[in-house]
């Protein structure tokens, strides 16, 4: 091995180390619990599927993609995302069970990173998906579900902002005419570059009526008021539409009690080009970036050949575990600290305080060079070193 690389990481990767191992454990139990009250049954999909496939349909730009060769020559990705693979899995091994299917998952994902310094390129996400419920309700209650695993974690201060893939879609095209004109406007939203899609605007050959339609778009952002201002800019009866359905969607919110962790964000567009419909996002206030976000993909089933409307969310864990602090308790740790001839003694000692749900450590005395540093590791040290005390206590 080259001497330069022997420390390193190649680009994006981390290491865990327990602190943070057992606050993602905690983590993520909290939400598979939650995830498993609500019916939705864990699955696991392997690490690497087939490029043409998963790669494909998983929408995560290509360079992002970690690519390998198979045997045969066909080229694998380390799975970037989770939804494809479950579309791929309902429409394989899960092709006989009756739609509506509710699945969850914890699962490791792969993104390759351009830089040093930036995200994770491989990091885990919680999810679930709802596949084969076209109707409003299975919108809310993928949202319900994701606010209700994340206030089980313990997260209190975060928010949900949803909006519509075919409001914006319907909007920017009623003004621009055509798909690809619209494509360069819903790109600044995509990577939130408000300044540029307000510059972009200004050159555009558009009336002065439409420009201010345009820069009315990023108004739309709050609660269930600003649905009226939103039915008088767009004209279009798809607009109209995704406005019907969003303002059931609130009132559906309303009905879980869950409408003050709610905004509405008409100018939200995520990354996942495979999105229909309701889209949304959580913020926490910690952090600038969303911790988790999902929506609806009516259309990727049907690449798989089972066609269903479905929807779904993904957390991130690595972020969440951010938001909330390092916040496993802390345990306590108990050291058996013994010589060679009290030995059986000390295994003995070690495995009743195991017994009692201890964490107990069992040292040889003689393994260690410097038993000060080491004894500071610990909550507490139990001795049994010496001459053996015939069914008396451990010596301290
Ligand atoms: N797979 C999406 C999240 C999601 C799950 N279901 C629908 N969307 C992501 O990684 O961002």
């Amino acid at each position: 091995m080259s001497k330069l690389f022997m420390f390193e990481k190649p680009l994006g990767m981390r290491d865990t180390l327990p602190e943070l191992y057992e606050t993602k454990k905690r983590l993520r139990t909290e939400m598979a619990d939650e995830m498993k009250q609500w019916g939705y049954q864990m699955v696991e999909t392997p690490t690497v599927e087939y490029y043409d496939t998963i790669g494909a349909s998983s929408a995560i730009l290509d360079q992002q993609l970690f690519k390998l060769m198979d045997s045969q020559g066909y080229t694998l990705v380390l799975r970037p995302d989770m939804t494809a693979p479950i579309a791929r899995l309902v429409s394989s091994s899960l092709k006989d069970a009756a739609y509506p299917i509710r699945l969850s998952y914890h699962s490791n994902l792969f993104r390759a990173q351009q830089h040093d310094g930036g995200r994770p390129a491989e990091f885990e996400q919680v999810g679930a998906e709802l596949i084969g419920d076209g109707t409003v309700s299975a919108d809310a209650e993928t949202i319900a579900l994701m606010i209700e695993s994340l206030k089980r974690t313990g997260l209190e201060q975060f928010k949900l902002a949803i909006g519509h893939v075919g409001f914006v879609d319907a909007l920017l095209v009623d003004i621009v005419g055509n798909k690809e004109r619209a494509e360069a406007l819903r790109r600044y939203l995509y990577e939130k570059n408000y300044v540029g899609f307000r510059s972009h605007v200004k050159g555009l050959k558009l009336s002065s009526i439409d420009k201010k339609r345009l820069e009315g778009l990023l108004k739309l952002r709050g609660g269930r008021d600003l649905f009226n201002d939103a039915e008088k800019l767009v004209e279009s009866e798809q607009g109209q539409a995704a406005l019907r359905e969003l303002r059931e969607l609130w009132a559906v919110l309303e009905d879980y009690g869950l409408s003050s962790f709610i905004t509405i964000d008409l100018n939200l567009v995520l990354h996942m080009s495979y999105y229909t419909g309701t889209v949304f996002e959580v913020y926490s206030q910690e952090l600038g970036v969303p911790l988790g976000s999902g929506g609806r993909y009516d259309e990727l089933l049907q690449q798989f050949k089972r066609p269903a409307q479905a929807i779904g969310f993904g957390v991130r864990l690595d972020l969440l575990a951010e938001a909330i602090g390092q916040s496993a308790p802390i345990e306590k740790r108990t050291c058996v600290m013994f010589s060679r001839e009290r030995r059986a003694e000390a295994i003995q000692n070690a495995r009743d305080l195991r017994a009692e749900g201890e964490i107990v450590i069992l040292q040889d005395l003689a393994g260690v060079t410097n038993v000060d540093q080491m004894s500071e590791e610990y909550d507490e040290i139990i001795y049994v070193i010496g001459k053996s005390k015939q069914g008396g206590p451990a010596d301290e």
